[in-house]
């Protein structure tokens, strides 16, 4: 389905430039995407550091992501995250704080970041993370399956994480930034579809370069191209580096145009991100006020 695929970078590099520039979002549009923006946010917590006190507190944003008076003044109801998403001991905490509240607790797994483990490892810590309570698992690909073209090693492995997650949604990280062309970024998304992946996802957050315009765009071309000849729908998730409620409008324009609106919702589209709530909820006070808070007024996501 892929052999033979060209991608060209200028022109995806122009289409996602076009898109996102051109279409600006009307001024009394822009809280509406704001706050669907982080209807869709998988609020995440990926450091060494991280603590149950950390992730409890991730867990209290993640229920009440706005203060209220801006909930009030917007007159919204209840407005929650897409996800919780943390590394596998995590789960735990996330799960206990996060339980009746119907938000999907999301786990890294397979020896996240750079997965270089043994493939029997990987696959058990994604039944540990489901057995502990995960919901979504974050898998990462072995990124030399691509380098080298093994399409079959990359699906056999794909396919075994798939099955090793049971119930559990399985998104599927390429770690583009770490795959050298757009080509093998087409090719590795075709394929972890084919084995089965709920999501493709871009980055981990941890490479050189993390989720950009052009790359999505080629990952959601392939992801079209794939539902139609298939008849199949694979949700889509940008990750890593985004901060902005700016970025936030820019790729659900271009989930938009490119999916139509059914990809704005949580079930078919999320962002990682561990810090872009801040700044959305940030404009939505601007909106509302006319002015910007003191930072401190909004806790750090
Ligand atoms: O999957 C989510 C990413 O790890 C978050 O990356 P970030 O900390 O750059 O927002």
């Amino acid at each position: 389905m892929f052999e033979g695929h060209g991608v060209n970078r200028s022109a995806a590099e122009r289409r996602a430039a076009s898109l996102t520039t051109r279409r600006s979002v009307k001024k009394a549009h822009q809280a509406a995407w704001l706050v669907n923006a982080i209807r869709c946010i998988d609020l995440t917590t990926l450091s060494g550091d991280d603590t149950e006190g950390r992730v409890r507190r991730l867990c209290a944003k993640a229920r009440q992501p706005l203060a209220q008076h801006i909930v009030e003044a917007l007159g919204l109801g209840v407005v929650t995250v897409g996800a919780v998403c943390v590394y596998p001991t995590m789960v735990p905490h996330a799960a206990r704080a996060l339980r009746g509240t119907g938000i999907p607790v999301a786990s890294v797994a397979t020896g996240f970041p750079a997965g270089l483990m043994p493939l029997h490892l990987r696959l058990e810590e994604i039944r540990w993370a489901v057995d502990q309570g995960a919901d979504e698992i974050d898998i990462v690909i072995t990124r030399e399956h691509v380098m080298t073209q093994n399409w079959s090693a990359l699906y056999d492995e794909v396919a075994a994480m798939r099955e090793a997650c049971g119930p559990a949604h399985l998104k599927a990280i390429l770690a583009t930034g770490d795959l050298s062309t757009l080509r093998n970024v087409h090719a590795a998304s075709v394929v972890a579809m084919q084995a089965g992946a709920d999501f493709i996802k871009t980055s981990t957050g941890k490479e050189g370069v993390n989720a950009t315009l052009p790359v999505s765009l080629v990952m959601i071309r392939a992801l079209r191209d794939y539902g139609e000849a298939t008849g199949h729908r694979v949700g889509f998730k940008p990750a890593g580096g985004m901060k902005s409620a700016k970025e936030a409008i820019a790729w659900q324009i271009l989930m938009k145009e490119e999916l139509g609106r059914d990809w704005l919702e949580p079930d078919l589209f999320r962002f990682g991100a561990s810090s872009m709530l801040g700044d959305i909820e940030r404009q939505l006070e601007h909106h509302i006020t006319g002015r910007y808070a003191a930072s401190h007024r909004h806790s750090p996501a």
